[in-house]
């Protein structure tokens, strides 16, 4: 496919942007990676006087050729886009070891961490409000509406794992007739925030599952083990079909942790009672203080037929008009003994 590349996966690296290693600085750890540790950074960027916050994802210098591919194949796919609620690729530092990922940075951490340590305390009620849930909401919202209009990317999978296995071969061509980005693993885990203030903005910032189909190797990962079954639909987990409406699944069961406020849906159900139970009718209930039509709205994405399932473009415009409505805004966050901090 006449791209250069590393270790022969044939990923095109030459349409990713570079950073120069020398002017980047890593001042402190945010967190444990999928790949290994994620940095706050400096980047001199070559024609600012200032230097600019960064996330730098760095790849073990210890790593296999797959982990390598996939670090850079998910880099590959955050570069397609450009979103104020996906997060966005500055570029790449493949020229050696350690390799980064330098990733604008998202100072306010993961959404369900956000809302698990938002929850209103004995000494002080929540510093959320209906509002802020709403708006988080619609801020995914918005990102996944980005994500179903992007036409899948035109870079062809590479030969040798197309013809890994026949299987692969159809669900590549099923993906690619998608035309259409599908996240696969849209969940408040793998959202971040820009800040844990008021002006916060919520953005889509993991891409590894998406990541792990495209490159057709997600079954050497562990297969089922690995998928999030509590955010997918049963059509995606029994006959392995996935669509844009399996992200609205998702997104129905991300706004069932936001109005939760980072409860893990299920609650202590494995994910065999989850399958049987979802597949055989039954669905999430009302969080506590959740205001009907937001729950309505959830439930809608709930549909056992994709197709009847909303657009992300509809929700959008519900979430805005509920955004709107006095009588949604004024429904106080309750404070309730399950929801009080995690001991
Ligand atoms: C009270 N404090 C508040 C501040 N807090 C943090 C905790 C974590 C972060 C953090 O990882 N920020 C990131 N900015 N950009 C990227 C990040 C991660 N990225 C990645 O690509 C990561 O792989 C990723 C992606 C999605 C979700 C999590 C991690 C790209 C920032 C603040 C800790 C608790």
């Amino acid at each position: 496919y006449g791209s250069e590349n590393i270790l022969g996966q044939g990923i095109d690296v030459r349409g990713l942007p570079k950073v120069a290693r020398e002017s980047l600085k890593l001042v402190k750890a945010l967190g444990q990676g999928a790949f290994g540790e994620v940095y706050q950074g400096l980047y001199l960027h070559c024609n600012s006087p200032e230097e600019m916050p960064v996330a730098v994802k760095t790849l073990p210098e210890m790593s296999t050729g797959q982990a390598e591919a996939d670090f850079l194949m998910e880099a590959a796919i955050m570069a397609k886009f450009s979103h104020p609620n996906i997060v966005h690729l500055i570029g790449v530092c493949f020229d050696r070891h350690p390799r980064f990922i330098v990733l604008e940075l998202l100072a306010g951490g993961d959404l369900k961490n956000f809302l698990r340590e938002s929850r209103p305390r004995p000494e002080r009620a929540t510093a959320l409000t209906m509002q802020d849930l709403l708006q988080s909401s619609l801020d995914v919202c918005r990102g996944c509406r980005y994500l179903e209009g992007s036409p899948v990317h035109t870079q062809v999978l590479p030969v040798q794992e197309l013809l890994q296995s026949s299987l692969d071969v159809c669900r590549g061509c099923r993906y690619l007739e998608a035309r259409r980005f599908i996240h696969r693993d849209i969940a408040a885990r793998n959202c971040l925030l820009t800040s844990r203030g008021p002006g916060r903005a919520v953005k889509i910032a993991d891409f590894g599952m998406a990541r792990d189909i495209y490159r057709a190797d997600y079954y050497k990962k562990g297969g089922k083990a690995m998928l999030p079954i509590k955010w997918m639909p049963p059509e995606a987990y029994i006959d392995g079909l996935f669509t844009c409406k399996t992200d609205v699944w998702s997104f129905g069961v991300l706004m069932w942790e936001v109005f939760s406020l980072g409860v893990m849906p299920y609650t202590g159900c494995s994910n065999r009672e989850v399958m049987e139970m979802v597949s055989g009718g039954g669905r999430l209930e009302k969080p506590f203080g959740c205001p009907q039509e937001v729950y309505r709205l959830m439930c809608e994405c709930w549909n056992p037929s994709p197709a009847a399932r909303p657009s992300f473009t509809a929700m959008q415009e519900r979430l805005q008009r509920f955004m709107q409505d006095p009588e949604i805004l004024s429904a106080p966050i309750p404070v309730v003994r399950s929801l009080l901090p995690p001991a």
